[in-house]
């Protein structure tokens, strides 16, 4: 049977405030008005999580503008909570946003892998999705590909499909990320993210077409390098869909995890029902870690130490609970 691979994770939400106010998003809070995740509630939360059913901690957050005079203390606490989680044996990954070069530096101590959806590199959207979402520009996301590039980060992106672009922006955006991995190799994986209304989003847009995802994962796949891999969120699409997306070459089906924070009405389906559901399709489903196995020699040696540990105990006990039962690599 061929494989289909996810990622067990949980998601901490560092803080939901964001300066930007993409139309589309159903997360954000204003800012000042959001509680920051605190470290002590956030060790409470990954504690209590069953021993040995998550890998991935997904640090995903709000933004908070980068001439704040908060932005340092949102920064500390980004880091701080990823240096918690891959204390507590969990591996970090972070979508925080675009960071400066020197944050992406600093958090490549503390994290598996880092992402950044470019969305879409039409700049038509400014004028309407992004018309107050200042960091959704283009250049902006290009730039922080670039220097994820030359850090050597594993990293993952993706584009948001449905939001006002067209099939020919598609491509654009696709051909502008195979440019950069060819350059530096680093993107792992793209998500391929059909725009999916939610209860809170400030203007209801319309959902992406099911029926062109399928044509849009031929696309990716011709326009990709080989090495990169294809998600789908199995979320937001019908099991139909999935098993088209997969014969037509999605090869990931991403973090799965209690709750979906970006589309939180659109349960996750738990990894034993997708995998139930993918089954007739001939795909098996295997978990794997936030960095793909070829990026290794990039970590820092104690996160690839921490990485090569998992890689063994998927391989030896072809499922996830450790023998031990203990997840915690402080002893
Ligand atoms: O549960 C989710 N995980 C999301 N993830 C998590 C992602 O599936 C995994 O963290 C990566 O595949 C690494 O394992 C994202 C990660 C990124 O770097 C960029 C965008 C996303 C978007 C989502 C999302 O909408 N929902
Ligand atoms: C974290 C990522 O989640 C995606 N995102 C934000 N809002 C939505 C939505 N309503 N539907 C689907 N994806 C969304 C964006 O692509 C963002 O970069
Ligand atoms: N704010 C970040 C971005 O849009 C990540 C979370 S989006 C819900 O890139
Ligand atoms: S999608 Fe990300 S950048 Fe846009 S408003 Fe939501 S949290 Fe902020």
């Amino acid at each position: 049977m061929r494989r289909v691979t996810y990622s067990p994770s949980y998601t901490l939400v560092p803080t939901y405030e964001c300066f930007n106010r993409c139309t589309y998003c159903n997360f954000r809070a204003e800012p000042g008005t959001d509680r920051w995740l605190s470290l002590e509630q956030a060790e409470f939360r990954l504690r209590s999580l069953p021993s040995g059913s998550v890998i991935e901690a997904l640090v995903l957050s709000g933004e908070v503008h980068p001439k704040s005079h908060r932005r340092t203390a949102w920064f500390r606490r980004i880091y701080d909570l990823c240096d918690l989680a891959l204390r507590l044996g969990f591996l970090p990954h972070t979508n925080a946003g675009p960071l400066s070069y020197e944050e992406l530096a600093q958090l490549k101590r503390v994290n598996a892998s880092m992402g950044l959806m470019l969305e879409q590199v039409t700049p038509a959207l400014m004028q309407t999705v992004h018309r107050h979402a200042p960091s959704k520009q283009p250049e902006v996301r290009l730039q922080q590909l670039e220097w994820a590039g030359e850090l050597r980060i594993p990293f993952t992106t993706g584009l948001l499909l449905g939001i006002g672009e067209t099939a020919a922006d598609w491509v654009d955006t696709l051909t502008a990320i195979a440019r950069l991995h060819r350059r530096y190799g680093h993107i792992q994986e793209v998500i391929l993210q059909p725009h999916s209304p939610g209860s809170s989003q400030t203007e209801i847009g319309e959902p992406f077409a099911p029926e062109r995802l399928t044509e849009t994962v031929a696309i990716a796949r011709q326009i990709l390098p080989a090495d990169i891999a294809l998600q789908i969120p199995p979320n937001l699409v019908s099991p139909q869909t999935l098993l088209d997306c997969l014969a037509a070459g999605a090869t990931d089906l991403g973090g799965i995890s209690p709750i979906d924070e970006v589309n939180p009405d659109y349960a996750h389906p738990q990894a034993d029902a997708l995998a139930a559901q993918i089954r007739p399709g001939g795909w098996r489903l295997v978990p794997r870690l936030p960095v793909y196995p070829q990026y290794d020699d990039w970590l820092y040696s104690a996160i690839r130490e921490r990485v090569q540990g998992f890689r063994e105990w998927i391989s030896e006990t072809g499922q996830l609970e450790p023998e031990s039962g203990e997840h915690d690599a402080d002893r």
